[in-house]
């Protein structure tokens, strides 16, 4: 962990406005060095980032702890020029979905479970390798997209740090962000080669089976059981064209990406339509979003669809359990907490039962804090959350990595937003993993829920196979 001692301020920070038209998104992206960060959330600047200034990790069930216990003494003093809040330092990062990863060996050997066993490649055997519990980067160089224009910054940390080298890269940077194009040629989707499912049928529906007996038995109220869907790509993966188009489909939703070190690092992303929390001083806001029905083929199907999902006692029961539980897990911190109306979250491909839910803290609390009681939520883990976090583990025949984990990014104020890391993959340059579960209740049926998974696999899944 690169952190420096809270007596030595060697954070430095600078930022400019950057005149001019704005080069493409994906122009920006692809002259970063890696490890590359998005984060694009409704409501929040758009942050492209490239390379890291300092790393922290963290490894286990107090990984939550560690980082922010770092990010504190990282952020203790710093001289920053931001010019404008967004701009302002930020971490950016996030956690594995369990606490507990199992070992090398275990997940290797989890791998294929009745499915057509995947080629025996490093990367088959474990896609979340270079992945660790916990990791945030306070990014080398940032373009912050405000309401109000684009800015730059350059950070830098350690005790070689000097404000002249900052503002000479700033120079640099400025230079060469302003050389890029301003809109640029996609490249066409890469297309397919093979496909693999981790899940066959038959297991499926043995893992949905087992589930539902042990709701009926009294042993757990709701379980999150997830499938892999292991792609081989015809062609390289454009990352920025993959988030670009996304963008445009799923303005609604958070858009992300998250890189580790290394020469050519995989990409976790995605386009998730669920916020787990954002903390602006007292203020939280958080989202329970679970019950899932398809899109029409019509505004008036669309409508259909809708009223259906909201009048279905299994999703609704399914939807109640999750925003009562959020109502739960705040309310020690909470001085007060406000439930808004039941409504439909329409995406491009589903539609979602939503309840937004906001609070106000009784006391100055980190957001990974509130992070740490909220994940998982049973719209991701289940209830209780230990029987059914051993439900997952029992059932499903490979690791969550950080897929339906907290991905986000946090301030010096202990501010932030994170988000659940669905409707996300894994990817190198020829092969990405993509995840997508779906809630268990005591009258879920294993075929219904083996197609909503498919649907929960289609925004990424749209994004790689051939046009
Ligand atoms: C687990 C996923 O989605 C979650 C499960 C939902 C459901 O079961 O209805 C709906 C939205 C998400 O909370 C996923 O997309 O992988």
């Amino acid at each position: 962990m690169e952190s420096p001692r809270a007596a030595d301020p060697q954070l430095i920070s600078r930022s400019v406005r950057l005149d001019g038209g704005l080069p493409s998104f994906r122009a920006v992206l692809k002259g970063f060095d890696a490890p590359r960060t998005v984060w694009d959330s409704p409501g929040e600047a758009t942050v492209i980032a490239g390379g890291a200034a300092a790393t922290l990790t963290a490894e286990g069930p107090d990984r939550f702890d560690h980082i922010r216990e770092a990010a504190e003494s990282l952020f203790a003093s710093g001289d920053v020029h931001a010019g404008t809040e967004a701009a302002c330092p930020r971490l950016f990062g996030g956690f594995t979905f369990h606490a507990d990863q199992p070992s090398q060996t275990d997940r290797a050997a989890l791998d294929t479970d009745g499915g057509e066993p995947a080629e025996d490649t490093p990367e088959s055997a474990d896609p979340w390798a270079a992945f660790p519990d916990a990791r945030f980067v306070f990014p080398r160089v940032q373009v912050t997209i405000t309401d109000r224009g684009p800015w730059l910054t350059v950070n830098a940390v350690g005790p070689d740090a000097s404000v002249a080298a900052v503002e000479e890269r700033i120079e640099t940077e400025r230079e060469r962000l302003c050389s890029l194009p301003a809109a640029d040629p996609e490249t066409p989707q890469p297309g397919l080669t093979d496909q693999r499912r981790t899940t066959t049928p038959d297991s499926w529906r043995g893992g949905v089976t087992a589930a539902t007996d042990r709701i009926a038995a009294g042993d757990l109220q709701k379980v999150v059981l997830a499938q892999v869907l292991e792609v081989d790509l015809a062609a390289d993966l454009e990352v920025g064209d993959i988030l670009s188009r996304l963008g445009e489909k799923y303005p609604s939703c958070t858009r992300f990406l998250v890189e580790p070190e290394g020469p050519e690092p995989p990409a976790f992303f995605g386009a998730t339509p669920e916020r787990l929390v954002s903390l602006r001083g007292r203020t939280v806001e958080t989202d329970a979003l679970a019950g899932t029905t398809g899109r029409g083929e019509t505004p008036a199907e669309d409508e259909w669809l809708a009223d259906e999902l909201l009048a279905d006692p299994k999703n609704v029961h399914e939807h109640a359990l999750v925003a009562e539980t959020i109502r739960e897990q705040l309310a020690p911190f909470a001085a007060s907490v406000s439930t808004g109306d039941r409504q439909i979250k329409r995406l491009a491909t589903v539609q979602h039962i939503h309840t937004p839910i906001t609070a106000e803290l009784a006391a100055d609390t980190h957001v990974l804090s509130l992070v740490e009681a909220l994940h998982p939520t049973p719209a991701v883990g289940g209830l209780p959350p230990d029987r059914a976090l051993e439900t997952i583990r029992e059932t499903e025949p490979f690791d969550r990595g950080w897929y339906a984990a907290p991905i986000g990014w946090i301030d010096a104020a202990g501010n932030g937003t994170f988000a659940v890391g669905l409707r996300s993959a894994v990817a190198t340059r020829r092969r990405a993993t993509l995840f997508a579960g779906v809630g268990i209740v005591g009258d879920s049926d294993p075929d219904r829920e083996w197609d909503e998974v498919e649907l929960k696999f289609r925004p990424i899944l749209d994004e790689l196979e051939a046009e």
